[in-house]
């Protein structure tokens, strides 16, 4: 109903005055604190950005998944101190369950494959575009949900599929007229770290909180960072050799750090190499300081960032082959990244790269008296059922009011019901780049 209608229902007659509406509360009409709407010009830009999530997946042969909103909150109570724990959009629901809107995708994706079990045949290549949602006190005023896309491979335990992932992100920023001089991937192993932990024989059960610890380090001092490290259990000694790993740049390097013996070389070695294959050694370079801020993450991750260093990352992303079998699944290894709504557009606007989205109607249907309301149906039916999009007028409207609206929808034509054509079968039509005009048969129309 209208905004502002008169709330005793029925019409206000002109000779009854309206009766007194009632005491409306005025609801605030903004959305909730750090969400969103999408009116329709955000939405154009919205459903063009999810178009080339959804190409880009097509092309790479994946199909789409998607799962509730709303997940049981055991699927995200992990011990490791991540951030993502401590922002949990949970809550008790009316049945006394603890539930919470997702933060992310992959629990649920794990969710779902351990489900589904043996009748799936592996590899799975699955994607889903979806609202993750965070509860952040207000405060720092950031937003409290986004859309993000993802791409997982799970089956493939060799690195070709970490390989696969950050192409088909390379695909998507290449469509979008983002290049490599714009974008890159920071690329490491938690390998790494798996294996300088081991030489100071620290529990592979700290592991996770480590890596969580280590994420944080260019957003806290050192010192709070070593003392968050020592308060986990890792010895001074330890620490430093850690915080000397994460600082090397060049895979050699790093070889002669840990060896070649160890799995972290191999698989950076073996990921440099496919990539290269893949025509995309430009996009990536190696750094052990990434580790990304998920606990589950177990080998390679990466993340990609724009080289202007202004904005945060914006997809990120690496294997996880624990994940399935810590929610009581088979052993099935996994990898996939995620990549949110907000720092690509960011980017695209940074870079004069957002496209000119109007909205675009082929004809306006107009009748040119009352009378004839019922004849433009029929010509907006047919000309819809032909598959072209029809604006109709929906009530009698004088002529000047008719060409603002079709400037306004950036309609073609402009198809006039008038009387003595409509007797004739036919119909005014009016080209609005040209202006041109002409009576065409009604089954002429195309
Ligand atoms: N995980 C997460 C969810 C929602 C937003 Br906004 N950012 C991160």
């Amino acid at each position: 109903a209208a905004i502002g209608n008169n709330a005793g229902g029925g019409r206000a007659g002109a000779l009854s005055p309206a009766p007194v509406t009632e005491d409306l509360q005025k609801i605030d009409v903004n959305p909730p604190k750090g969400t969103r709407d999408f009116p329709p010009e955000d939405m154009r830009l919205r459903s063009w950005l999810f178009f080339n999530f959804r190409e880009v997946s097509r092309l790479f042969g994946f199909e789409e998944v998607d799962f509730p909103v709303l997940e049981s909150e055991a699927l995200f109570v992990r011990k490791a101190g991540e951030e993502i724990r401590d922002q949990l959009y949970c809550f008790e629901d009316r049945g006394n369950r603890r539930v919470a809107l997702r933060p992310e995708l992959t629990p649920s994706l794990a969710r779902l494959v351990i489900q589904k079990g043996k009748s799936l045949s592996l590899p799975l290549k699955w994607f889903a575009v979806g609202q993750c949602w965070r509860y952040e006190r207000m405060t720092r005023g950031r937003r409290r949900e986004h859309y993000q896309w993802n791409m997982d491979i799970i089956g493939v335990p060799e690195v070709m599929a970490e390989a696969e992932l950050i192409s088909a992100i390379v695909t998507f920023f290449k469509r979008l007229g983002i290049t490599a001089s714009d974008v890159g991937f920071k690329v490491s192993s938690r390998k790494v770290l798996q294996e300088v932990l081991r030489r100071y024989s620290i529990p592979e059960a700290l592991f996770g909180k480590v890596c969580i610890i280590i994420d944080k380090i260019e957003k806290l001092p050192l010192a709070e960072i070593k003392k968050e490290l020592e308060s986990v259990g890792v010895l001074e000694e330890a620490i430093e050799q850690l915080l000397q790993v994460l600082s090397i740049k060049s895979l050699t390097e790093l070889e002669e750090i840990l060896g070649d013996s160890g799995e972290a070389v191999a698989d950076l070695k073996q990921l440099f190499s496919l990539v290269d294959k893949f025509g995309y050694s430009e996009w990536i370079q190696f750094d052990a300081s990434i580790v990304r801020g998920l606990a589950y993450y177990t080998g390679i991750v990466f993340e990609g960032f724009d080289r202007g260093g202004k904005l945060r990352a914006i997809c990120g992303g690496g294997r996880y082959d624990r994940l399935l079998s810590t929610f009581g699944g088979d052993d099935i290894p996994a990898c996939g990244f995620g990549f949110g709504d907000a720092v690509i557009i960011e980017l695209l606007k940074e870079k004069g790269l957002l496209p000119e989205l109007g909205l675009q109607v082929e004809n306006i249907v107009c009748a040119l008296d009352p009378g004839l309301q019922g004849a433009a149906a029929t010509v907006a039916t047919i000309l819809r059922e032909k598959g072209q999009s029809v604006d109709l007028v929906l009530e009698s409207k004088p002529l000047k009011w008719v060409f603002k609206r079709a400037s306004r929808i950036n309609a073609s034509r402009l198809i006039l019901v008038g009387d003595s054509e409509w007797q004739k079968g036919m119909v005014g039509v009016k080209i609005l780049s040209t202006g041109e005009q002409q009576e065409i048969k009604l089954d002429e129309l195309d």
